[in-house]
């Protein structure tokens, strides 16, 4: 078993991925991390379980440890869920201790040899490990994307092949997205907020990144240009997307690469039976009823009219954040780098 642990588990991220890994058939769950306010304490104890889903009570005996690069220094990997300004400094010292790191935060996803990663569209770009052993880090840091960009940019893997130069998307997005403390009641119900700090600079350059060539030393980003705006909603999970395509295709054809995608592996333990999966219904996908399709790990597609446009969904907390960073692991096992 390859054993694990969980920076900042407390959080709406780190509840998610102590779920994920409570039960993994590969990974196993050690070591969990918080603040000073809860280190030392039971998780059960320093916890505020907010997921609806049941408690992992085999969790919820782990004392949780403060958040050092010696608390984890027994992990073959680590999941990061820590705010990103925590998140910067901690991750390299973690790495630098010889330990594997898969970050959901922003910190480091821009860095030229930290890999940004889908494993449905970039899995190659794991060749930036071998990067950063050569230049002396002893472990490594994977991240994978904001949550919206990933939303989009898997939305978009069908259609990478017949060709795009540019993508406009308006974003309406779930407040667990702003974690536990993020946005007060007041201002989010009977309301929407048109700003999400960073998050439309993420939206521009991260799918460019990810969908752009690896050279076996460095990535050189996609030429395609994404335009973003976007939107805070009074749904708990869930990002929605409205996307419009420049591209020269009929809908026939777009619609034929929707429904016959296939991801290009198998057999990783949280991939989903469909990383994307095309809806007809006219009036779907929505946040209720799409959200947990493949375990939360599918990402919805659908309404494709003229425009190109189309509207795509999925599970910000899951396939948007702790889910994505555990298939980045099983990935990363899978290919041998551990
Ligand atoms: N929520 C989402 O949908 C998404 C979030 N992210 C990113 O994931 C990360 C976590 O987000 P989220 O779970 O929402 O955040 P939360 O605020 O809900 O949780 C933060 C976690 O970090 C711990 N923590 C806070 N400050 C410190 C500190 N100074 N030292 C050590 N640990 C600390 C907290 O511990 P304690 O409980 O003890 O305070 C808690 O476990 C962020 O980088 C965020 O941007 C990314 C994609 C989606
Ligand atoms: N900003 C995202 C969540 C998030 O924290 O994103 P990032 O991982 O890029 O910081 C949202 O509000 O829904």
């Amino acid at each position: 078993m390859i054993t694990v642990g969980v920076l900042g588990a407390t959080g709406a991220v780190g509840q998610r991925f102590v779920q994920l890994l409570a039960d993994h058939p590969w990974f196993d769950l050690g070591v969990l991390t918080a603040s000073e306010r809860s280190a030392g304490k039971k998780y059960r104890d320093a916890v505020n379980w907010r997921l609806d889903v049941p408690f992992p009570e085999g969790a919820g005996e782990i004392v949780v440890s403060p958040t050092t690069a010696a608390a984890v220094k027994d992990c073959d990997i680590v999941f990061s869920a820590l705010p990103a300004d925590v998140a910067g400094k901690t991750e390299l010292e973690v790495a630098a201790a010889g330990v594997g790191v898969c970050s959901n935060a922003s910190s480091h996803r821009m860095d030229p040899d930290v890999p940004l990663v889908i494993p449905e569209v970039n899995a190659d770009h794991l060749g930036l490990i071998d990067v950063q052993h050569d230049r002396g880090r002893d472990g490594f840091i994977v991240t994978n994307p904001n949550c919206s960009t990933i939303m989009l940019t898997l939305a978009l893997a069908p259609l990478q092949p017949l060709g795009f130069s540019g993508v406009q998307v308006a974003t309406m997005q779930a407040i667990s997205g702003a974690g536990f403390q993020g946005i007060a009641g007041m201002e989010i119900f009977d309301n929407v907020v048109p700003f999400i700090k960073n998050e439309e600079e993420k939206m521009e350059t991260e799918p460019r990144k990810i969908m752009g060539t690896f050279d076996g030393a460095a990535v050189e980003p996609a030429s395609f240009s994404v335009s973003a705006c976007c939107n805070r909603v009074p749904v708990i999970d869930g990002h929605t997307l409205s996307v419009w395509l420049d591209m020269d295709r009929s809908l026939e054809e777009i619609r034929r690469a929707f429904e016959e995608y296939v991801a290009p592996f198998s057999g990783l333990p949280t991939q989903p039976a469909k990383s994307v999966e095309y809806l007809k219904q006219p009036d779907r996908p929505q946040p209720r009823l799409d959200r947990n399709r493949g375990n939360g790990m599918t990402v919805s597609v659908g309404r494709l009219r003229e425009g190109p446009r189309f509207t795509a969904l999925g599970h910000n907390t899951i396939r948007g954040a702790a889910g994505a960073s555990v298939l980045n692991a099983e990935l990363i096992y899978k290919e041998k780098y551990l």
